[in-house]
């Protein structure tokens, strides 16, 4: 699979990112927007943390070109079949990229007050030759990566129409966060198209 070779790699050393930060054209960006608004089944998850049961404010929906289960924070989720939407993105991403994403992981973030803390993308489901496309739409949102080891952190923003692509082997390395910030008054959705290991 191509790396976009003429992009600069945004991490220093152990992993790939590469940004398109204008990969969807502003018109098509807020039409895809309000598209996925609509159209996903948007769910607040349900996580347990020292045994209690909580619900997320943050909304996500798990879509795939299969019923893929997909477990974390002890909740399962299985895939409903990709929107006309995630097809027409997905087909975009291929076409783009030569990779063929089974699955993608949404995410609705209301405003600033929602975000998401430190973590990889390194479940075991996922075939970990392949790389993350993260797809933004809506309000403008800080990005960061941190080190593993040394904990250097590399802070990049994520526009409205932009493409993020996480190459192998950034998840073993570097952390990913979403920060939540008082500033942001506008949603966001955003879109990790994957590769679910087939057996
Ligand atoms: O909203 C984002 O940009 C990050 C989402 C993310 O890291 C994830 O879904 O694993
Ligand atoms: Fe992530």
């Amino acid at each position: 699979m191509d790396e976009i070779f003429f992009l600069k790699n945004l991490l220093p050393y152990q992993g790939k990112a590469f940004k398109l930060p204008a990969f969807f054209d502003r018109q098509i960006a807020d039409e895809y927007f309000h598209r996925l608004h609509e159209e996903i089944e948007w769910q607040h998850d349900e996580v347990i943390l020292f045994g209690k049961r909580h619900i997320t404010k943050r909304k996500t929906a798990w879509y795939g070109s299969k019923p893929y289960q997909y477990t974390y924070s002890n909740s399962t989720k299985v895939a409903l079949p990709f929107s006309k939407t995630l097809l027409d993105i997905g087909q975009k991403l291929t076409r783009e990229t030569g990779v063929i994403f089974n699955s993608c992981l949404l995410n609705l973030y209301a405003d600033g007050s929602e975000g998401m803390g430190w973590h990889s993308d390194n479940e075991k489901v996922l075939n970990p030759e392949m790389p993350i496309a993260s797809v933004s739409f809506g309000a403008l949102r800080k990005f960061y990566f941190k080190n593993r080891d040394t904990k250097e952190r590399i802070d990049i923003l994520l526009e409205h129409g932009s493409l993020l692509m996480m190459h192998p082997p950034t998840q073993e390395h570097w952390l990913h966060s979403l920060p939540k910030t008082a500033k942001v008054k506008e949603p966001r959705i955003n879109l990790t198209f994957r590769v679910i290991k087939e057996n």
